[in-house]
């Protein structure tokens, strides 16, 4: 795939880079081996003021950096301001915390292992690699290097090749910011290149967040290393309806589930499992919410919905539908890609599904919603669980039991009660089973790149 920023709305081509050569990227590597060196000795009050600096340029710069965003990957305007926001916020979140969440543990009896003093340390591990997708271009890369940086290591950002120009601008925000040069630099190369970058010994481990074929090869080269590696990969996350829940909230929020971000989230709901009591009121009135979306340029501050990245992400997404379709299911809202430049698609919703068609078990990487009718709970769960995936979950139901009795049944990496499946960088971040496994965000996050040192004394 080129390097290339073109424009979702327009499928014009933009803008084209020439990928780094092989000596470039082996030069940045050693830059950002190099700057390791300088900066696991800087302190945490150091890294924490370069932190917020670069959340205040973040902040400084918004306007343009989320038109930078709608022009590379289309999301509606308002949500690429919203998630420059949020990642300075995630910035601001390790300048505060980072100190706290790797401080020394020290052993309450060090007398039971035969020691006058014993604790744990945390040291940051060098240079990681991190692959990194378009449909978040700031946050995503962003909930990576807050961490990494804060505790320590360098980063080296490898992003999806449909947002070179989000890449370069994040390039340059942590020099800008203060941080020592290599801190954090980008890799104009594409997919092909990774592996060599991972076995690279310089590179001490690696994240990535994208598709499961990505994450098998990024985490097969990592354990042919010996190096950490941690995967967010697909979702297929469910939203279950029960008849307790407040209905006009489920409603609402079910249509925002899905569409935000162009229907482009990993941890959007994408199927919708509502009890037989409720199906039917349920069904109706998501897909008339669905169908009165606004679907349009994401530069209006109107647009509801925008195209979808990628000519081929849309494409993909019309052969799914295409693919329920001949096997029976029942549209209730939209299909079909509209009249127009650009690669939008309609959001649509879709029932009866037959167990044979694709998107019952595939990721819908779109604004398509399906919906299955369960017969009680434990239908519910059964079909919520009947993916390979297994990142977030959303169930609503106003019954303090059956609360507790989804939480502990829902293979998930996290379950929201009556609400919406978000990221906070308060909250770790992770899935089980084909999503993946590591967790970024909060402690833990923090806490996956660095070696857990266990220091012990006579
Ligand atoms: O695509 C994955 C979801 C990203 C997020 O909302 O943090």
């Amino acid at each position: 795939m080129a390097i290339a920023t073109i424009n979702p709305t327009t499928g014009e081509t933009e803008r084209a880079f020439t990928p780094h050569t092989a000596a470039e990227v082996q030069r940045r590597i050693a830059l950002a081996h190099d700057a390791f060196a300088a900066l696991k000795d800087t302190t945490f009050a150091e890294r924490a003021r370069w932190l917020r600096a670069a959340a205040d340029l973040l902040e400084a710069e918004v306007d343009d950096t989320a038109r930078l965003l709608v022009v590379e990957m289309g999301k509606p305007i308002a949500q690429a301001e919203a998630e420059i926001r949020k990642s300075a916020k995630g910035l601001r979140y390790y300048a505060e915390h980072a100190e706290a969440f790797l401080a020394d543990e020290p052993l309450s009896d060090p007398s039971a292992v035969g020691a006058s003093k014993a604790w744990t340390r945390y040291e940051p591990l060098g240079a990681v690699l991190a692959v990194m997708p378009w449909n978040f271009p700031v946050w995503q890369a962003l909930r990576f290097a807050a961490p990494a940086l804060a505790a320590g290591n360098t980063g080296l950002l490898k992003h999806a090749s449909n947002v070179p120009q989000t890449a370069l601008y994040l390039d340059g925000l942590f020099a800008r910011a203060g941080f020592p040069e290599g801190a954090f630099q980008a890799l104009l190369i594409g997919s092909g290149e990774v592996k060599a970058v991972v076995e690279d010994p310089r590179v001490k481990a690696v994240t990535l967040t994208g598709s499961e074929p990505a994450g098998r090869a990024v985490a097969a080269a990592a354990g042919a290393a010996i190096k950490k590696s941690v995967l967010e990969l697909g979702g297929s996350d469910p939203f279950i309806v029960l008849p307790s829940a407040d209905l006009d909230a489920a409603v609402e929020t079910a249509v925002k589930a899905r569409t935000i971000n162009n229907g482009q989230s990993c941890i959007a709901s994408k199927r919708f499992i509502v009890h037989a009591d409720v199906y039917d009121e349920f069904s109706r009135r998501f897909a008339e919410a669905t169908a009165a979306l606004v679907v349009g340029d994401p530069l209006d501050p109107e647009t509801e919905v925008g195209p979808l990245a990628t000519e081929s992400g849309r494409d993909d997404l019309a052969e799914l539908v295409d693919d329920a379709i001949a096997k029976g299911a029942k549209v209730l809202a939209g299909s079909g890609a509209p009249e127009r430049p650009g690669w939008f698609y309609t959001p649509t919703v879709l029932a009866d599904l037959s167990e044979d068609a694709r998107i019952v078990q595939e990721e819908a990487f779109g604004p398509v919603a399906t919906l299955y009718r369960a017969e009680d709970a434990e239908d519910a769960a059964r079909i919520a669980n009947q993916t390979t995936f297994g990142l977030s979950s959303s169930v609503w139901t106003n019954d303090p039991e059956e609360q507790e009795w989804f939480i502990r049944r829902l293979d998930a990496g996290a379950v929201f009660v009556n609400g919406m499946t978000v990221s906070f960088p308060e909250l770790p971040f992770g899935g089980v089973k084909a999503s993946g496994y590591g967790r970024e965000l909060a402690a833990a996050g923090i806490r996956e790149f660095t070696n857990l040192k266990t220091v012990w004394r006579s």
